[in-house]
């Protein structure tokens, strides 16, 4: 006999950053919460994305800052890197960030059910023997790195095995143009590793204001990164510990110790039972939901990566909460706005990036209703250095009321001072508004209030 579903009021499936907000924001109106994850808890933020990777960036910029310490005065001698004590660390970290949210989700008193789900029906998960059933159901599984179909792929890792490496390799090649590929290949390369990096067109970011990747390709250029444009993988073969790569346009790279797959991500929907629970998907597997994150089955809720926009720990965690209290709370109005979210990529420099880039504001409001301000300067930290790192900005506005729809900026620091100009943007700012505001100084941000 089939075993009695346990019954919740709310379930959540993955334990992730959009998960866990979730159902912890759910118990807070005093309904009974389960949330089944099959692996760590935290999901791919915490165990191997934004955490690790950022604790990564911080390592390489504390190495991009040494450069300049003797044309600051001081008397310095760089005597290297030790990555296996530095990955110790970042690993102790995430183990505590574990135990946190373990703790976290005692506190608020979700009942943590641990193992793999799959639907059975639309109102019934099992996990292990066990079965489940609750009245709402959200999907929160997130997604996986996507692995092209190249002969040997299997020779490379994705960036789940970045973090596993436990050597700093020697000779990295890295394929892919997205965020991944050029924040890996930023911190390989300020740590001392030759680093290449294969991208199937003339530039990365393509998605981005045109000029973000361009700044950064000339930067990471003369930071010794060094390129294969309009090319991709044919071929890798492995020789004892090293691979030989081959290319399409028959380049053969030999002595590579790491091959880094960087070329997307896709929804970790394998085996969910989304048939059995009649949830429908897009012809790339990401769930389809409304802007309420419906889905196509009554009561069933999908929200983070695995419905393929926008793909941001904070979107997870904002839409997350947002559907609680719209189920749980009476806020029955309520759902994530879409619309300028500020995204950062951790490269070196670091990009900050919000709203509508130059060509879709001219489509969008018509090209004589649309004014751009640009601003590229050297940062007064640069000043006494050798090495320079340029910044620029720039402004994207549109209509006679000059309202700020879209800001880009690549530079030391841009990713810090995105998140305060977000809120003037999300609230509808106007270039005399940014103007109407005194300027710091001496500071970059300064820039973005003074611009001609
Ligand atoms: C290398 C890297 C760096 C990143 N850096 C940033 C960054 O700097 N800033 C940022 O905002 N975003 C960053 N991201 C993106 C961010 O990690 C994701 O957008 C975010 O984690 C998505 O949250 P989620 O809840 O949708 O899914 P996830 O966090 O992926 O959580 C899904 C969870 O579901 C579990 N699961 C899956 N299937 C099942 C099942 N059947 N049963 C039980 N459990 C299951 C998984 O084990 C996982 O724990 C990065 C991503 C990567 C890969
Ligand atoms: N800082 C942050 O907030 C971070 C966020 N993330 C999130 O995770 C998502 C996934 O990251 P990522 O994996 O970098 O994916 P992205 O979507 O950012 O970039 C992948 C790029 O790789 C290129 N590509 C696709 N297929 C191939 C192929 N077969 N061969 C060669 N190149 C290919 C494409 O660019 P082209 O068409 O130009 O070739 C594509 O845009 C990001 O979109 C982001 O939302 C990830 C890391 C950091
Ligand atoms: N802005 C700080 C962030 C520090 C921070 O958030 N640290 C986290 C580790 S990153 S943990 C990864 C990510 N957290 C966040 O994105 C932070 C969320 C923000 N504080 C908020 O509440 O909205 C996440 O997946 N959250 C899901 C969730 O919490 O529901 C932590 O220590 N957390 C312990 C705790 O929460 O007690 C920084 O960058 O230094």
């Amino acid at each position: 006999m089939a075993p009695v579903p346990k019954k919740f009021d709310y379930l959540v499936l993955g334990g992730g950053s959009g998960g866990i907000a979730s159902a912890r924001r759910a118990a807070e109106y005093g309904v009974k919460v389960g949330l089944i994850e099959e692996a760590r808890l935290g999901g791919t933020c915490v165990n191997v994305g934004c955490v690790p990777k950022k604790v990564s960036w911080y390592a390489a910029w504390q190495r991009e800052l040494m450069h300049n310490f003797k044309d600051y005065g001081f008397d310095f001698e760089y005597k290297g890197f030790n990555w296996p004590s530095f990955k110790a660390k970042r690993d102790a970290y995430i183990e505590r960030l574990n135990g946190i949210y373990e703790r976290n989700l005692e506190s608020s008193k979700v009942e943590l059910i641990k193992g793999r789900g799959r639907f059975v029906d639309p109102k019934t998960i099992q996990v292990g023997e066990e079965m489940y059933t609750a009245d709402h159901i959200t999907i929160a599984v997130g997604g996986r790195p996507r692995i092209p179909e190249v002969l040997g792929a299997e020779f490379g890792i994705d960036s789940d095995g970045f973090f596993e490496l436990k050597e700093l390799p020697k000779k990295a090649l890295i394929v892919g143009s997205g965020y991944i590929a050029v924040e890996i290949a930023g911190v390989f390369n300020a740590l001392g590793v030759d680093t290449t990096v294969v991208i199937r067109k003339a530039a990365i970011l393509r998605s981005f204001e045109h000029f973000l990747g361009s700044h950064l390709m000339h930067q990471m250029k003369a930071d010794g990164v060094k390129f294969e444009t309009r090319d991709s993988v044919s071929r890798v073969d492995q020789d004892g510990s090293l691979l030989t790569v081959t290319t399409q346009t028959g380049k053969i790279i030999p002595d590579v110790d790491c091959l880094l797959w960087a070329v997307g991500r896709d929804p970790h929907v394998g085996g969910l039972g989304l048939e059995a629970a009649k949830v429908e998907q897009d012809e790339n597997g990401h769930i389809i939901v409304d802007e309420f994150q419906n889905t196509s089955s009554k009561s069933i809720y999908a929200l983070g990566d695995v419905c393929g926009k926008a793909l941001l720990t904070p979107v997870a965690i904002a839409a997350g909460r947002r559907l609680a209290m719209r189920l749980f709370n009476k806020q029955k109005d309520l759902k994530l706005d879409y619309d300028n979210i500020p995204t950062v990529i951790f490269s070196h420099p670091p990009i900050g990036s919000i709203g509508l880039t130059e060509y879709e504001a001219r489509d969008k409001f018509g090209a004589e209703n649309v004014r751009s301000y640009e601003s590229t300067f050297n940062p007064m930290y640069y000043a006494l250095c050798e090495r320079k790192v340029k910044t620029t900005m720039k402004l994207v506005c549109a209509g006679a009321d000059e309202k700020v729809v879209g800001l880009h900026m690549i530079g030391d620091s841009v990713d810090e001072i995105l998140q305060g100009f977000g809120v003037a943007i999300k609230m509808g700012a106007t270039k005399s508004q940014f103007d109407s505001c005194v300027a710091i100084h001496p500071t970059s941000a300064e820039e973005l209030v003074t611009m001609r």
